[in-house]
């Protein structure tokens, strides 16, 4: 009998892992997940709460926690029944558990160039699913015990809308009523939705829910697969796949993959994952055709061609991007909030230009990143519990970035050409990731880390890097960015041997 690992990979001939399926958003007998509205405070006789934030993620319940900890009435209502949002049902949270199982995976297969004899490795992709589904599980039990935990925060599993601009309907899903609330501040956190493209076939196609949802459907992988779009998810699951061994093929319509990142580290990255995965720039995507014998059929047309280019695969997955999430249902007209298809238009404070009511993470278009909604949702609860104030303020331009490829890419500030844009001349340096000791020890390829800096002052702007533990550099990354310190005082830092971070002020000493 193999020995089962907890990540849904087994060494030797293992039966398949299976963990029970209890909790989370959708399932009405779960301890986890609904329910949580009955099991907490009833709604407040008098309907008025000083907050009311629309979605449980990452842009949500920063803020909704914030103010019911400084002793504010909150409602909290979002459609999934718990909290997460799109990050932890299908997004950041089963992506990277996914990833996990897979660098393991992948790591036992090079078992022998760091001296292991590790015999027999298999991948099951339904084992994997279900180690993603019990981290997912886990955490939406967490979250459940978070909510019970936290006086004057009252939590609905249901549907908000504005009838106008105090007023709020909320269709409770579990008790099936319609109650209208009003709030002092309303705040909307109602996240973003995959972008679709207007080309035949294109329902035909997987997108991150198909591989990720909380308890997805798919049972196996397919033996090839085509990619539309080569950003954040497009490159992450094509490095994914190749590694469970998915011939993948990406195409981009972009002449880079990842297209508004620092070029080199593109450039850098793609060169890296050519070894194992075809990536096509430079082509748009426009019809994909299901093929009689099974499988697919794309055709796509590269930039100045006259004919169309057709590629084949087991299946094609969409990775073409998220529009924030402003359905109709919302009321924001009546509401008379200000959006454009690009987002909820917000102030550096969050604020829309309705003053009590305020956006947060995906929903206004700035930087749909996870850590950079919990970020805007802090500024917004800063603000509302400190009208007059020093408050805080949103920065989309330091969020770091980071890109889950196999190497991991990384991005913080500013790349040359926004200060071109910004009109302050820079320079840039930069450094091998290859020579430092980390590197070498984890076999990892090569990559590289520069830093942006200003010619005016001498402060580093922006840094970029491909490589091993790139995304655990973007914090301390950010940090210096954020700080404004300049190499003289970075270089006069000590980061600890070996690990990666060495790289920092290494290159700062040589500038
Ligand atoms: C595959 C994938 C991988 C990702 N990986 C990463 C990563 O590694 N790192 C990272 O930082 N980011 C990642 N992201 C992005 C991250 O998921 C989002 O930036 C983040 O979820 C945004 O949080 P949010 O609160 O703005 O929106 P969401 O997480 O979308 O939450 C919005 C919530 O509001 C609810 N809602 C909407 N309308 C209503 C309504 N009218 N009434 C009640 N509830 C409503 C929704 O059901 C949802 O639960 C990834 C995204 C995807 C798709
Ligand atoms: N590690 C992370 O932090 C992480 C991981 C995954 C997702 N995310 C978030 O989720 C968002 C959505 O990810 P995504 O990869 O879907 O979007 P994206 O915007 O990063 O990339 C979409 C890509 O699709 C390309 N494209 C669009 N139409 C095309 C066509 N017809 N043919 C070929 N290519 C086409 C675009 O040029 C673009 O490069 C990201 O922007 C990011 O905010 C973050």
């Amino acid at each position: 009998m193999g020995k089962m690992s907890r990540n849904g990979v087994s060494i030797g001939p293992g039966k398949m892992l299976r963990l029970a399926r209890e909790g989370g958003p959708g399932s009405p007998d779960s301890a986890y997940g609904l329910g949580v509205s009955s099991c907490c405070e009833v709604i407040k006789m008098d309907n008025a709460f000083d907050l009311i934030v629309i979605g449980g993620g990452g842009g949500g319940y920063p803020a909704a926690f914030r103010l019911a900890r400084a002793g504010r009435s909150v409602l909290l209502v979002d459609d999934k029944g718990n909290l997460g949002g799109n990050c932890l049902y299908e997004g950041c949270v089963p992506s990277k558990a996914v990833r996990e199982s897979i660098a393991l995976f992948q790591h036992i297969q090079e078992a022998d160039r760091f001296g292991l004899q590790v015999a027999g490795a298999h991948a099951d992709w339904r084992a994997i699913r279900a180690y993603k589904d019990g981290i997912q599980t886990r955490r939406y039990r967490q979250h459940t015990e978070e909510i019970e935990a936290t006086p004057r925060l009252t939590f609905i599993r249901g549907r908000a809308r504005f009838l106008d601009s105090r007023r709020v309907e909320v269709t409770d899903h579990d008790r099936g009523t319609q109650t209208v609330v009003t709030g002092t501040d309303i705040l909307i956190a109602a996240g973003s939705e995959a972008s679709a493209l207007t080309v035949p076939g294109f329902e035909l196609t997987w997108n991150h829910h198909q591989l990720f949802a909380w308890q997805d459907t798919v049972e196996s992988l397919p033996d090839s697969v085509i990619i539309v779009g080569a950003g954040y998810i497009g490159l992450e699951v094509a490095s994914m796949l190749a590694d469970l061994g998915v011939k993948t093929t990406v195409l981009e319509k972009a002449d880079t993959v990842l297209p508004g990142m620092d070029r080199q580290l593109a450039s850098v990255l793609a060169d890296i994952l050519h070894d194992r995965i075809t990536i096509i720039t430079g082509v748009t995507v426009n019809a994909i055709v299901k093929l009689p014998g099974g499988g697919y059929q794309v055709e796509g047309l590269a930039q100045g061609a006259s004919e169309p280019r057709r590629w084949q695969a087991g299946q094609v997955i969409s990775a073409v991007g998220r529009r924030p999430y402003l359905t109709p249902e919302l009321g924001l007209d009546q509401a008379g909030v200000h959006y454009s298809p690009k987002g909820i238009v917000v102030d550096a404070m969050m604020r829309t230009n309705v003053p009590h009511i305020w956006a947060a993470g995906d929903v206004t278009g700035q930087s749909m990143l996870f850590h950079a909604a919990v970020r805007m949702s802090e500024v917004a609860a800063h603000a509302i519990l400190d009208p007059d104030g020093t408050a805080d303020r949103f920065r989309a331009e330091e969020m770091p970035a980071t890109v889950f490829t196999r190497p991991e890419a990384m991005s913080v500030g500013w790349t040359r050409e926004m200060a071109e844009r910004f009109g302050e001349p820079v320079f840039e340096v930069e450094r091998s990731m290859g020579v430092e000791a980390r590197a070498q020890i984890a076999l990892s390829t090569p990559g590289f880390l520069k830093m942006v800096i200003s010619r005016q002052t001498g402060q580093i702007r922006g840094i970029h890097a491909v490589g091993v533990d790139a995304a655990d550099l973007s914090a301390v990354a950010h940090l210096i960015v954020r700080l404004g310190l300049t190499p003289r005082q970075l270089g006069q830092m000590t980061f600890p041997h070996p690990t990666q971070f060495e790289i920092f002020d290494r290159l700062a000493r040589n500038v």
